[in-house]
């Protein structure tokens, strides 16, 4: 891995040796250079350093209607938060796919991946902030209280030349998140006071 590092000094880029680092460990892949300063060009390292810092994250909030498609057009339904709550969280939070544990109603605590920013590959014009829960539920969950603690981030939103190939990008952020998640630092923060689990609640009512 030390060439990547000799590349990035020798042409003084502005980018990201945290993300970039923890990307590479995390997926445990040979990602190019090249893919990765095409990713991320916008981004610093201090912005990156930040974000990395502040996790894990907890934001809570009702969960209100999107577009309707994660579950008609993707099959991966996403809960999806207010205006008001994706405005307060930090803007150091950069956008992009996340990891992390959720719960509704102080249900189960699930494992989640969630999306944060405006879906490129739709265009969205107010950004978003989306959690899918590695759960299958026989109900909807609008109007519910969704928390969730963003545990660690997996990659940059992006567009795609297909719906299939988004289908195919979620599917592999799902199959990351299962991994990380088991690992004993993250799991603890399944139990973390903050999720206030009833062990009769049940989010379909
Ligand atoms: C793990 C995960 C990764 C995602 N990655 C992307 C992405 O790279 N690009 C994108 O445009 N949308 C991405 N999305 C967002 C989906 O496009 C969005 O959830 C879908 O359009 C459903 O939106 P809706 O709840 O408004 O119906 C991702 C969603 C999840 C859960
Ligand atoms: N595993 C799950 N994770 C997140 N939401 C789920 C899940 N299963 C069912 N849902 C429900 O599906 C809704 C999301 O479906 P989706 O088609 O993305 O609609 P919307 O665009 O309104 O968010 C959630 O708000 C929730 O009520």
């Amino acid at each position: 891995m030390s060439h990547y590092f000799a590349a990035l000094n020798k042409f003084s880029c502005n980018v990201i040796y945290t993300q970039w680092k923890q990307t590479i460990s995390n997926h445990n892949s040979a990602k190019t250079w090249k893919t990765f300063k095409r990713d991320h060009k916008t981004t610093s390292k201090r912005q990156s350093n930040q974000m990395l810092n502040q996790l894990p994250l907890y934001a809570s909030g009702e969960i209100v209607r999107g577009f309707g498609r994660g579950s008609k057009e993707l099959g991966i339904p996403t809960a999806n938060f207010p205006l008001e709550v994706v405005k307060s969280l930090p803007e150091s939070l950069l956008t992009g796919v996340y990891y992390g544990w959720a719960n509704v109603d102080s249900g189960p605590v699930h494992k989640m991946v969630l999306s944060v920013g405006w879906n490129p590959f739709y265009n969205n014009t107010e950004k978003s902030v989306e959690t899918h829960m590695l759960h299958e539920f026989n109900c909807d969950l609008y109007g519910q209280l969704l928390k969730i603690c963003i545990v660690g981030y997996l990659r940059p939103e992006k567009s795609f030349d297909s719906l299939e190939a988004l289908i195919t990008a979620i599917k592999a952020d799902i199959e990351h998140a299962k991994a990380h998640l088991e690992s004993p630092e993250n799991k603890k923060l399944q139990e973390a006071t903050f999720f206030a689990k009833n062990p009769n609640g049940s989010e379909c009512k």
